[in-house]
């Protein structure tokens, strides 16, 4: 028989600023995105409620997150002193972010994160 999985998405955005430093083009001059973060999380076991988490405490934790880079000049966090804020490393952060606020949570993997920089690019950033 197979096996159910779940994969619940949860979207949320946040706006700042950003220098991509060493960049060979205009990237390199300080510009601003409104970021689109999609939150996947997945599990085969559903509570009592016929949930795998409840939408509102994943988007509780996503604003959580989003709350730290919201309106910021994210070459100046701790998280981006040593590493530029491209959206390969901003969705890595943000794995980690989300991925420490979810482990009280028993049977559920964060998935991925999708983060799109604009409406023509992501980075899907996943763990093995
Ligand atoms: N792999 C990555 N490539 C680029 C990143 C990144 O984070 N990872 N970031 C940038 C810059 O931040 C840039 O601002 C992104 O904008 P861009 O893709 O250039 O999109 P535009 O719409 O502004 O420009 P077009 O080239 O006209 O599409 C660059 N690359
Ligand atoms: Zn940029």
């Amino acid at each position: 028989m197979a096996t159910p999985l779940y994969n619940l998405k949860v979207l949320t955005e946040f706006c700042a600023a950003h220098t991509l430093r060493d960049y060979p083009g205009n990237c390199a001059r300080m510009h601003g995105h409104n970021w689109k973060v999609e939150v996947e999380v997945e599990s085969s076991v559903l509570d009592n409620l016929g949930m795998v988490l409840d939408f509102k405490t994943i988007k509780q934790y996503a604003r959580e997150v989003t709350e730290i880079v919201d309106h910021r000049y994210l070459n100046d966090l701790p998280a981006f002193q040593n590493q530029n804020p491209t959206a390969e490393n901003i969705a890595a952060w943000f794995f980690k972010e989300m991925s420490e606020r979810l482990s009280n949570n028993k049977g559920i993997q964060l998935k991925a994160i999708t983060l799109w920089e604009t409406d023509r690019a992501c980075v899907r950033y996943t763990e093995n």
